[in-house]
């Protein structure tokens, strides 16, 4: 990746950094011009070493070194997990996916690069908002979110930060969902390397531990002590689209508190309260409660979701 600096803006092989288009807690995201195909992107910029430290502090203790099972290779450079998470993400292609052009990875560069395909207009919704979306809108986004996220599913990937600031605007009102962050899997039967990085799951669906994603987008049984409690991923990633599409109608998650533990009591125990305005439809209501059931066998399924009567009508 040859990077000079000239006089005004930073050139990372055929892109022309611009301006800072959006930033979490992954890092940020410029605007970058494409000087051979004079196209747009948006470039996420990834710290080699916060991604390291993640993982680091995840990974198990070398297995005892004998002639079958010799100390993962991995152990020597986790990148590769990272490198193998990415492959994963360059794979999907679905119109409510943002999409993953490509990665520029200089072995001398602290910094990863994600080409990602721009999406105009940016994030649906900061929240909290005292202008959320009427229920039309956000019927429109929420029918392209489930089939992103549906696609995701199918893909054997859960997500598990699924909320407004993750979702992105097209010019001609598309959604479509960011990508999911590396994630840890603990389980070895899940782990795809030899230590799981990835979102990515075998079978019916990723049995998760740990907390990855947003406080107030978390499920009950994501929140719940004991290490050895796996919960599944696509329920995790249900309840988050409910906490969501309360959030696209009323403005605000219905689980609020500075204090983390306290927040953590309202989502396992406090019931969802609809505001007085703005009024939702009975079948909105009935939908997002379906959503959000603290007990995940009483959840909606995605399956359940797409032939609701709010999201059919
Ligand atoms: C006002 O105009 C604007 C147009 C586009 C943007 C924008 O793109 C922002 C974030 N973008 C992204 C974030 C991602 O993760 C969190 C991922 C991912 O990891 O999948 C991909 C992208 Cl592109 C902002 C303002």
């Amino acid at each position: 990746v040859s990077q000079q600096r000239s006089e005004s803006y930073i050139q990372l092989n055929q892109y022309r950094l611009m301006e800072e288009i959006g930033q979490g807690s992954y890092g940020i995201v410029k605007l970058a011009y494409n000087e051979e195909d004079k196209n747009l992107y948006a470039l996420k910029v990834l710290d080699k070493m916060k991604l390291l430290k993640n993982f680091a502090c995840f990974r198990q203790p070398p297995p005892r070194r004998n002639k079958e099972n010799a100390a993962p290779s991995v152990l020597k450079n986790p990148l590769q997990l990272v490198q193998k998470e990415i492959a994963i993400l360059k794979k999907l292609s679905h119109p409510n996916v943002v999409k993953l052009v490509e990665v520029l990875d200089d072995p001398n560069d602290n910094y990863l690069y994600m080409v990602f395909e721009f999406v105009e207009k940016g994030s649906i919704l900061e929240i909290p908002t005292d202008k959320p979306l009427d229920e039309d809108t956000a019927w429109s986004y929420f029918r392209d979110t489930l089939c992103g996220l549906e696609y995701l599913h199918y893909q054997k990937i859960v997500h598990r930060d699924i909320k407004p600031s993750n979702l992105l605007l097209s010019d001609i009102g598309q959604v479509k969902v960011s990508h999911p962050k590396p994630t840890i899997n603990h389980l070895p039967s899940l782990q795809i390397a030899d230590f799981g990085v990835s979102c990515e799951f075998e079978g019916i669906d990723a049995f998760l531990s740990g907390t990855a994603g947003t406080p107030a987008f978390m499920a009950p049984e994501a929140l719940t002590e004991g290490a050895n409690h796996f919960y599944s991923g696509r329920a995790q990633d249900i309840w988050s689209l409910g906490i969501t599409l309360y959030a696209f109608v009323i403005g605000t998650v219905p689980f609020v508190d500075n204090y983390i533990i306290a927040l953590h009591k309202k989502i396992k125990n406090d019931p969802i309260i609809f505001p007085e305005a703005p009024v939702l439809s009975e079948a909105l209501q009935d939908l997002i409660l379906g959503m959000l059931k603290k007990d995940p066998g009483h959840r909606l399924m995605l399956h359940e979701v797409k032939v609701h009567t709010w999201v059919t009508r």
